[in-house]
Order: structure tokens, then C-alpha cells, then sequence
């Protein structure tokens, strides 16, 4: 269900959440790129917010932002930025590199309660405090998914969250997909985990897309024999509660195909593989935090 700007009703400015309705003012996206694209598809298209409410802004490609307004119904922060004084909530989406300019631009209109939720990379609380002053701030990672309300969301919030916000955030974060809440510290492995996951998982499509036409297979019939397989695999876990290792040992009969493939992947040493892929990842979104923390001690 997407909400469309001449869609006027009472029930639009509410979040609808599980436990009642929760009441969310004007949402300000800075930074509008893929990130916040895919937010903004989950959140309007899932219904969660009237797009009236909410407004976007980047640095300059302004022809992005047409576009988010033509196809979302959202709104462009005008040049007086009257939206950012407006905002109960601001979300920063820019690139880690862009987020000390993005929050100099900014600082100056926000009001004092308005609260920040950052989706950006690394980026410490602490960091967004230096830059945008003392206030409530959730730092996220979200992932592409959320286009389609499937994101996997990790989330940590600072103290001055109150259990409103929290709510509201939580609700927010909840209409485009599952959230966890987490120590700020464990944000580093769910952006290498799930952050980037989205990434693995089409990688891996690709290569064995690849391997099954070099077996004959056409490239159509393949891509759906391998959506249908990872769809019915991901939901084999969630439906059964088993354990993969149980669910695989279940597919693997004595000296048949399934052993034979597995044994391919233990020499190829495919856990160390993902293990150093999962390793790497997290030690970037580490050196992307310390890399913006040592630029706010520049400034
Ligand atoms: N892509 C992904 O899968 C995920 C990304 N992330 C995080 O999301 C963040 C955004 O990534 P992504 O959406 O891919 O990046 P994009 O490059 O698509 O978007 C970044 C946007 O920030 C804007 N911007 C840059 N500087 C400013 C500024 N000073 N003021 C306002 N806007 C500005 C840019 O506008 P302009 O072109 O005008 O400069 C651009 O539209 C990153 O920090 C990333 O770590 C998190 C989870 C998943
Ligand atoms: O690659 C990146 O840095 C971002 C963070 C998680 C997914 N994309």
C-alpha cells in the first residue's frame, strides 16, 4: 500500500505498531541516496508513514531527488530548510566521508528536540553527538532489503532516547523489516553480517549461476532453480527452528551428490573463506568509525 500526497486521512501521520499507534511528526532524509531510497520505499509503500511527512535532501544531485518525489510522493527540503527546523526525526544517509559536512550544514537549523537516526557505516554515536550536539541518537544498520520490507536491522541508541522515541524508532526501523537491538560495539559485525550480507548472498548467486550454465543449464532456468532453492532453504530454517547443520545433514545421503559437493567446499576451506570475508568486513567498519572520530578531532 503506498500512500499518495492527496491521500488525506487522520490515520496517515501515525505509525501502526503491533502494541497501538504510535505518533511520528516529519522525517528529514539527509542524504537521499540507495540507503535511504530503500528506507523510504519500505516505509511508504509499507504504509508506515504519509509521505507528506517526510523530506529529503543531498548535497547537490537534485535530479535524484525528482525523482524520489515523483516516485514516492516525498517531499524536497526547500532552500530556507524549514523542514529541518520542522523534524522530529533526522536521518543521515550520506557516506561515511560526507558526514562531517552534512552535519556542519545542518546543525544550525535543527530544533533541540529533534532526534537523529544515522544509518551510515561505522559512524559512532559519539561522533554524531560532536557534530549535531547532545541529543537523542539511534545509530543503525540496515541493509538494500528494507525496498521490500525485508531488511535485517541492527540498532543501538544512546541514553537520551527516550522510551517514546524508542518506540517510535523501533516502530520505524520495523516497517522495513526485523530489528535487533544492540551494544554499540556489536554494530561492526552486523554491518559485515547483515549490513553487506545482501552483497554474499547475490555474489553467491552469481557464481553459481555461473558454474550451472558451464553444466549445461540455461541461465532463466537457473536463476529460478537457485531463487527457489535459496527461498526454500531460508524458510526451512525459520519454519523448523532447526539447526542448519541438522537441515544439512538431512539433505546429505552416504556417498551421494550432496557429500560429494560439501566435500569440495571443506578443501576449498569455504568456512575460512566466509570467516576472513565476515573478519574483513568488520575491521572496515571499524576503520571507517576511527577514520570520521580522528576527522572530528581535526575539526
Ligand atoms: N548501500 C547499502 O547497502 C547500505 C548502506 N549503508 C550506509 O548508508 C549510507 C549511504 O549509502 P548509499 O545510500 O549507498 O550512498 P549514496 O552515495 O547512494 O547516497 C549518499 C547521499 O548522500 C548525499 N550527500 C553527500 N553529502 C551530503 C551533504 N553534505 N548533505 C546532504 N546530503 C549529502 C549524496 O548527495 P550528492 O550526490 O548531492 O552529494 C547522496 O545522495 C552509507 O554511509 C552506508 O554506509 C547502510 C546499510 C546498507
Ligand atoms: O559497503 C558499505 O560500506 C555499506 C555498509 C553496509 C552495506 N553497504
Amino acid at each position: 500500500m503506498r500512500f499518495r500526497p492527496d491521500d488525506i486521512g487522520t490515520e496517515a501521520h501515525f505509525f501502526i505498531h503491533l502494541k497501538g499507534m504510535v505518533r511520528m511528526g516529519t522525517i528529514v532524509f539527509v542524504g537521499a541516496g540507495s540507503m535511504a531510497e530503500a528506507i523510504i520505499a519500505g516505509i511508504v509503500d509499507g504504509g508506515v508513514m504519509h509521505p507528506r511527512d517526510v523530506f529529503v535532501m543531498n548535497k547537490s544531485d537534485d535530479d535524484r531527488l525528482s525523482y524520489l518525489q515523483q516516485k514516492y510522493g516525498v517531499s524536497i527540503v526547500c532552500p530556507e530548510r524549514k523542514a529541518l527546523r520542522d523534524a522530529e526525526l533526522i536521518v543521515l544517509g550520506t557516506k561515511p566521508k560526507d558526514i562531517h559536512q552534512a552535519m556542519a550544514d545542518i546543525a544550525g537549523f535543527l530544533n533541540e528536540n529533534a532526534a537523529v537516526l544515522s544509518v551510515i557505516a561505522g559512524v559512532s554515536i559519539a561522533t554524531i553527538e560532536c557534530g549535531l550536539g547532545s541529543r537523542p541518537i539511534a545509530r543503525s544498520m540496515p541493509n538494500t532489503s528494507a525496498t521490500i520490507g525485508k531488511s535485517a536491522t541492527g540498532v543501538s541508541m544512546n541514553h537520551a532516547v527516550d522510551e517514546q522515541m524508542k518506540r517510535r524508532i523501533l516502530t520505524l526501523l520495523s516497517g522495513i523489516g526485523i530489528v535487533k537491538e544492540v551494544q554499540e560495539d556489536e554494530l561492526h559485525a552486523v554491518t559485515a553480517l547483515s549490513g553487506s550480507g545482501p552483497a554474499y548472498i547475490y555474489y553467491m548467486v552469481e557464481a553459481l549461476e555461473e558454474a550451472a550454465i558451464t553444466e549445461g543449464l540455461s541461465k532463466e532456468i537457473a536463476r529460478e532453480l537457485i531463487i527457489q532453492t535459496f527461498e526454500g532453504a531460508s524458510a526451512m530454517l525459520r519454519q523448523t527452528g532447526e539447526e542448519p547443520s541438522v537441515l544439512r545433514t538431512n539433505v546429505t545421503s552416504p556417498n551421494g551428490t550432496t557429500e560429494a559437493g560439501i566435500k569440495a567446499l571443506e578443501k576449498n576451506s569455504f568456512k575460512k573463506i566466509i570467516a576472513e570475508c565476515i573478519q574483513s568486513a568488520e575491521t572496515r567498519s571499524r576503520e571507517l568509525g576511527s577514520t570520521s572520530s580522528s576527522a572530528t578531532m581535526k575539526e
